[in-house]
Formats: structure tokens, sequence, C-alpha cells
């Protein structure tokens, strides 16, 4: 298999990605409220999309019409600083953006299996295919909960599976996770990967260029169903 087709869009700074982006998103919630009178999104946690979320969220729009979900989810409450969820009720819902309709992955359960099949019933919510959704990458190569060493990753990755929400356990990952499954990222109308700093950078060029397909972010761009969109920035320290 060859190098994967991708549009890149470099940026200066993460400010001026965050804006960029942020109104890229935006056109194609509007476009799909006005093709299908509401809008799907999917966002991922961890650190680096703040800037973005908060650029989104003073977007006008009417986010009333807007579903948004998480793409992958840590096993906590949304009282912890470890929650994606409420990274995203902390610096997306807010402003113009507070009357989105957040689905969450997370839910108190006996267990991250039982959380995971009340966060696939859930997903029956949302309309697939997703509108947009938008990547982060780890250093490993992981995106969304898709960690190189995840137990069931075959699992995840498999194109043709209808289980919208898994389970995930990997030592690498810290505590348990929930994700989408790659079947229902790929089939976004836009995907996008936001990704910051040389290392991510080199960690992606090298995924593409390799002659197979080994690391998850490379499984998931060669699944996409629509030209993946990367968004680069050099990382700026805080
Ligand atoms: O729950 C998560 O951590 C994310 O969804 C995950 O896939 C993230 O996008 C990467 O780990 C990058 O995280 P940083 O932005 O913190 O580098």
């Amino acid at each position: 298999m060859g190098e994967r087709g991708v549009d890149r869009t470099d940026f200066s700074t993460p400010q001026d990605l965050a804006h960029s982006l942020a109104d890229a998103v935006a056109n194609a919630l509007r476009e799909a409220m006005r093709e299908r009178g509401g809008a799907t999104l999917a966002v991922s946690g961890g650190t680096t999309p703040v800037r973005f979320f908060e650029a989104l969220s003073a977007q006008d729009l009417d986010w009333s019409k807007v579903s948004v979900t998480l793409v992958d989810e840590r096993y906590v409450p949304p009282s912890s600083d470890r929650s994606n969820e409420r990274l995203a009720r902390m610096h997306l819902l807010r402003g113009p953006a507070e009357t989105a309709h957040l689905i969450p992955l997370y839910s108190e359960a006996d267990s991250v299996e039982v959380a995971a099949q009340r966060a696939d019933l859930r997903m029956l919510e949302i309309l697939f295919p997703i509108d947009v959704v938008v990547l982060g990458m780890g250093h490993d190569g992981h995106t969304a909960s898709f960690f190189p060493d995840a137990e069931n990753l075959e699992e995840l990755l498999d194109p043709l599976t209808r289980q919208a929400v898994f389970a995930v356990h990997a030592v690498s990952a810290g505590e348990p996770r929930l994700t989408l499954a790659l079947a229902r990222i790929a089939s976004a109308r836009m995907l996008v990967l936001h990704i910051e700093g040389s290392e991510k950078r080199d960690v992606l060029n090298a995924a593409l260029a390799a002659p197979e397909a080994r690391l998850p972010i490379r499984r998931v761009l060669d699944a996409a169903e629509t030209t993946p969109i990367i968004y680069w920035a050099p990382s700026q320290e805080a």
C-alpha cells in the first residue's frame, strides 16, 4: 500500500490553526443544517483541542440543531480533570455553543463494558454518518482510543463492525477507555486530524510513508471515506 492521500494545511501558530479550523468546522455544520436540518460533530479530548474548542464555541450558528459527541473518553466521571466530557463542556459547550446537545460516552456503571453498551445505545440518537469528526493523535500513533497495545484493537478497527462504541483496555492508555469504532469515524463527511508539534508531525509522516499500515492512525486514514484533512501547527510552549 503506498502513501495515503491527505490534504494538509499547516499554520504558523496554534492560534491561527484554531481559528481556521473553527471556521471550517462551523461552515460544515451550517451546510449540514441546510441540507439535513441538523448537524453532528464528534471531537477528541486531550490537551490539543482547547484553543480550537474555544474558537468554535464562539461561532454564530444554530447550535440547538447540533449534536456533539466524543470520539473517545477516559472511563472517569465528568467531575474528573481527565474527563473529555468535562473538557468539552468547559471549552466548547459555552457561549453560543451552550445550546448544543452533548451526547457523552461515560456513564457510571458496574464496568466499562456496561458503560460501552449504554453509550452504544445512546448513539442511536445520532444520525450517522457524522458530519464532522476531529481526531487527535498520540506520539505512539494512536488516535481515538485505538492504542497500539489495545487488547481488542482489530475489533475496534474492523471496518464492518456495526457496534458504535467499544470498551478499551490498553496498558499505555492509563485508565480504561470508551471509543467510537473506526467504522463510525471513517464514514464522517469531513474527517480532520488536528495535531501540533514536530514530533507528532514526524510520527504522522512516517505512518503515511510506511509501505504497510501498521500504526492505528494510518489504519484510520486509509479507511476514511473522504480525503482526510490534516491541520498542523508547531507546538507552543504554554
Ligand atoms: O482521550 C484522548 O486522549 C484523546 O481522544 C486522544 O486520542 C488524543 O487525541 C491523543 O491522545 C492526543 O492527546 P493530546 O492532545 O493530549 O496530545
